[in-house]
């Protein structure tokens, strides 16, 4: 676990009548820690994403941000969806300082645009900020959605398989990006995927969640590649392939058949398998 963590995660379940989604979660979070999220579909992913953006109640246990119990949705922490939710009225710059208005209510329009201009240029859309979402590519419409969510400088980025939607290179391109901006501004993220890959490139940790219902977090994978990593070269690190194997077998059989006669909740497993030199002989 992690010391005086940011985000700290106790107990936390969700039952629908007598069905329990997951149950016995705890985890923590460190300020600046990228944590990805893996699981099958329906083990309750953006049920925990919710509880985290205070926007579901949990029917169990307590989150903690900062050291105070969530009770709702705040600025502190911004949500970045599959879809990107934009104005379509609104121009992209709009948009954007439309978010920033709702941060710093204060600030004149002239501040106000120049803020919300500075995030659309890091995601690269400087030339694009006069446009309307109609005019946007999706791999566009979704950096809209990357900035917005910066602009509000959040203590917290709270991400739902954001770039499962965009093609493979957009997707790529976007990836690079999130995982510089994030390290630039030391970003607390919690993201949720499918893809081990873009798991292995972003996270310091993987949280993997065994199948619903009753899902349990099964074990915590610790990232130990390089933090400057980057994708065109990432495979080629020793670590990678033992790392990727592990995910792909967790998904593929240990996520169903979980022992759970051993299992303490309370202390997440951690795992390294970068390290185990065990698994070199599975590398393709
Ligand atoms: N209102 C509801 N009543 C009963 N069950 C519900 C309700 N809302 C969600 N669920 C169940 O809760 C479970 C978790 O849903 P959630 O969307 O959090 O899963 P997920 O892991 O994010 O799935 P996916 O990967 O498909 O997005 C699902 O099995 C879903 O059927």
């Amino acid at each position: 676990m992690t010391v005086n963590p940011f985000v700290l995660v106790d107990d936390l379940a969700k039952t629908y009548g007598a069905t329990a989604v997951f149950e016995n979660l705890y985890f923590t979070i460190g300020k600046g820690e990228f944590v990805c999220l893996i699981g099958h579909s329906g083990c309750g992913k953006t049920t925990i994403l919710n509880a985290l953006a205070g926007l579901e109640e949990a029917s169990d246990g307590v989150i903690l941000v900062g050291g105070r119990e969530i009770s709702g949705p705040s600025l502190d922490r911004a949500v970045i969806f599959q879809s990107h939710a934009l104005m379509p009225w609104m121009s992209v710059l709009d948009n954007v300082a439309f978010a920033v208005r709702s941060r710093w209510p204060d600030w004149d329009k002239a501040k106000r645009r120049a803020h919300a201009l500075k995030f659309i240029e890091l995601v690269g859309l400087g030339n694009a900020a006069d446009k309307k979402p109609a005019q946007l590519s999706g791999g566009m419409k979704q950096r809209v959605g990357i900035a917005r969510a910066l602009s509000i400088e959040p203590k917290m980025l709270l991400m739902d398989e954001p770039f499962s939607a965009l093609d493979a290179l957009t997707r790529g391109t976007l990836q690079d990006e999130v995982l510089r901006i994030c390290h630039q501004t030391a970003q607390t993220v919690f993201m949720i995927t499918h893809d081990v890959d873009e798991a292995i490139l972003l996270a310091d940790k993987i949280i993997l969640m065994t199948n619903g219902p009753g899902a349990v977090i099964a074990e915590i994978v610790v990232n130990t590649m390089p933090r400057d990593r980057n994708r065109a070269d990432l495979h080629r690190h020793p670590h990678y392939y033992r790392i990727r194997n592990h995910l792909i077998e967790f998904l593929v059989d240990r996520s169903k058949q979980f022992d759970r006669s051993t299992f303490d909740p309370r202390k997440p497993k951690f795992t390294t398998p970068g390290l185990d030199t065990t698994t070199e002989e599975k590398q393709p």
